[in-house]
């Protein structure tokens, strides 16, 4: 398969760099933190690459009492913007709720969510093993407990990360199929940053990327996924 490997910071890439893949022709692309850059990245790998599957990965802060602990693989079942909206007094609204549409296609809207292709997820969590869920992406880390307890509350997500949404919002565009998994580096919670292992979270999730990758049928088979 021709993939296309997305991740915001070298940490999160180094392995993959280092990994000779047989059977794909596999493209890495370090994309810098954040939406812009995500998207960014991804439309010119898509227009450039035309990748038959884009797979966004990276760390992430997982959320409270999900069942993911630091170190953790996880597997996003939705894509959200946890702050496209409007704060008002009582607090956020979503862009449904104020009735402007990210993207349109037909008679189809996007607003915060983002699904991703469940038959795709559901062949990612059974060759990894791992929960599969919401994630949230955001402009802003969250740093305070109280701030976790209000987006579990609005989003009930699994983990929260700066890029994701921007790439599954980019390859619905583009009729692209996606996936995306992150390593756990830190729990959302009051920040304390000597809490959090980016290295460790970020080699499993690339070990996970190179587990999912080398587990897909061969450029010749071209069955995705696999019966
Ligand atoms: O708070 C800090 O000073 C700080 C220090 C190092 C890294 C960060 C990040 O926010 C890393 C952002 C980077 O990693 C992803 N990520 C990892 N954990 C989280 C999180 O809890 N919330 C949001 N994003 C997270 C994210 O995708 C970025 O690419 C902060």
């Amino acid at each position: 398969m021709n993939i296309a490997v997305l991740y915001a910071v070298a940490v999160e890439g180094w392995l993959l760099n280092e990994t000779r893949f047989s059977g794909h022709s596999v493209c890495l692309y370090e994309t810098g933190m954040g939406k812009v850059n995500a998207a960014h990245v991804c439309t010119l790998a898509i227009e450039r690459q035309r990748p038959d599957l884009v797979i966004s990965t990276g760390i992430c802060g997982a959320y409270p009492d999900t069942g993911l602990v630091r170190g953790d693989v996880a597997v996003a079942r939705r894509e959200i913007y946890g702050d496209e909206g409007v704060v008002l007094a009582d607090g956020f609204v979503g862009l449904e709720e104020i009735g402007i549409a990210l993207f349109r296609d037909g008679q189809r809207e996007w607003f915060n969510v983002f699904d991703l292709d469940q038959q795709l997820v559901d062949y990612a969590t059974g060759q990894l093993g791992c929960l599969s869920g919401t994630f949230l992406t955001l402009s802003t880390c969250t740093g305070t407990l109280a701030r976790a307890m209000q987006y579990k509350e609005m989003f009930a997500p699994l983990c929260e990360n700066m890029e994701g949404a921007a790439i599954a919002h980019v390859c619905v565009m583009t009729h692209t199929p996606v996936l995306e998994l992150r390593g756990v580096s830190n729990i959302v919670q009051d920040r304390d940053l000597g809490t959090w292992d980016i290295k460790e979270a970020a080699k499993n999730s690339q070990q996970a990327v190179i587990r999912l990758i080398n587990s897909l049928p061969s450029e010749a088979t071209r069955q995705f996924p696999p019966a």
